[in-house]
């Protein structure tokens, strides 16, 4: 049987590989945590070989190329609806493409419900500044995070109007001072309106995911948000649907309580991929109250493997769809 990485339909191009005696080495140009890559140094053809990855991410352009930008691929995880799990997706997604090797950034966009300080620890800290006036941001869990929530006062920035929360927002994205990023997430405010028009159309994107939940009224805003992104020209890396399906702890059982295949339906619908089928499971949610995402208060953990898939898929489609682009 061929391998395929998360999310890929192909084989890896030929011109990735190098064989020399009894190693083989692979070039990704994308983050992929080594678990995902096991079933690949099973196969029978690498038994006498020494297989060696070496993953080197590609810096590709993005929707602003007149603006310099430092940092590397830009990535919005939005969603039509809000507590579809956006901010959750957008913590795990960064964690793991950290664990893979990745120099990652996080901003928290999500001005009016800033979640990322509660979802990766430290809320109580400060964010310093540098000598240049410039934000020094947070490293947690091997992520830089920059957040309104490690700055202003909550409650202060829930009456902002849009177009202040707005221009808060890009100066965070420009002030920060950022290491010189592989990644850089940027977990959106919920819904299609103002405010996530003009975030898309100022901030310099390389790719949009857009999170939803299976019930067809997620789904319809999740619509909203494919059509937001289209419009104005960034291009959807593709669909997460969360809570997909509950996972029980203790027998493993699973049930698809808000319904089956409803992104799968709608990502067949505007031809994006779908990148991921979430769980709903307890132990996620319990992870992030406490500031420590499964990924890193328990590695092991079984429930982490679709979240390095979905990193995996991320990454890949990010570098696929542009390359596609290319011819
Ligand atoms: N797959 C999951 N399993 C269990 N709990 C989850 C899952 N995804 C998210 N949650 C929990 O659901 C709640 C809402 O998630 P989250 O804050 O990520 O949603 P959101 O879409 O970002 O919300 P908002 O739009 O209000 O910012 C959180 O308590 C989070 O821990």
């Amino acid at each position: 049987m061929a391998f395929r990485l998360p999310g890929w339909q192909q084989a890896l191009p030929l011109d990735w590989w190098q064989l020399n005696e009894h190693e083989i080495s692979l070039k990704l140009p994308f983050s992929v945590h080594t678990s995902l890559l096991d079933s690949l140094r099973a196969l029978p053809c690498f038994a006498d070989f020494n297989l060696q990855v070496d993953c080197q991410v590609e810096k590709l352009p993005n929707s602003q190329p007149d603006l310099p930008l430092v940092y590397g691929n830009v990535i919005v995880v939005s969603s039509g609806k809000g507590g579809v799990g956006k901010s959750s997706v957008a913590v795990q997604l960064a964690v793991a493409l950290a664990e893979a090797g990745a120099t990652v950034g996080l901003l928290d966009a999500d001005v009016y419900g800033p979640s990322l300080p509660t979802m990766l620890g430290g809320a109580d800290e400060k964010q310093s500044t540098s000598a240049q006036n410039k934000l020094i941001p947070h490293h947690r869990h091997g992520v830089y995070v920059s957040s309104m929530g490690y700055l202003a006062d909550a409650k202060e920035a829930a009456i902002w109007r849009g177009p202040m929360a707005s221009a808060a927002l890009q100066q965070l994205f420009r002030d920060t001072q950022w290491p010189r990023l592989d990644y850089l997430i940027i977990d959106m405010p919920p819904g299609t309106g103002d405010i996530q028009l003009t975030l898309a159309q100022k901030l310099p994107v390389t790719g949009a995911i857009v999170v939803t939940t299976p019930q067809n009224v997620a789904l319809a805003d999740a619509e909203k948000g494919i059509a937001m992104f289209r419009k104005v020209g960034i291009p959807i890396i593709g669909l997460v649907e969360n809570m997909s399906y509950y996972h029980c702890p203790k027998c493993g059982f699973e049930e698809a309580i808000f319904g089956r295949d409803g992104g799968q339906k709608v990502a067949t619908e505007y031809t994006v991929p779908l990148l991921a089928q979430l769980p709903l499971a307890s132990a996620l949610r319990e992870a992030l109250d406490e500031g420590e995402p499964l990924l890193a208060s328990a590695p092991e953990h079984e429930l982490n493997q679709p979240i390095r898939a979905l990193a995996a898929a991320v990454a890949g489609q990010l570098y696929l769809q542009e390359k596609a682009k290319c011819g």
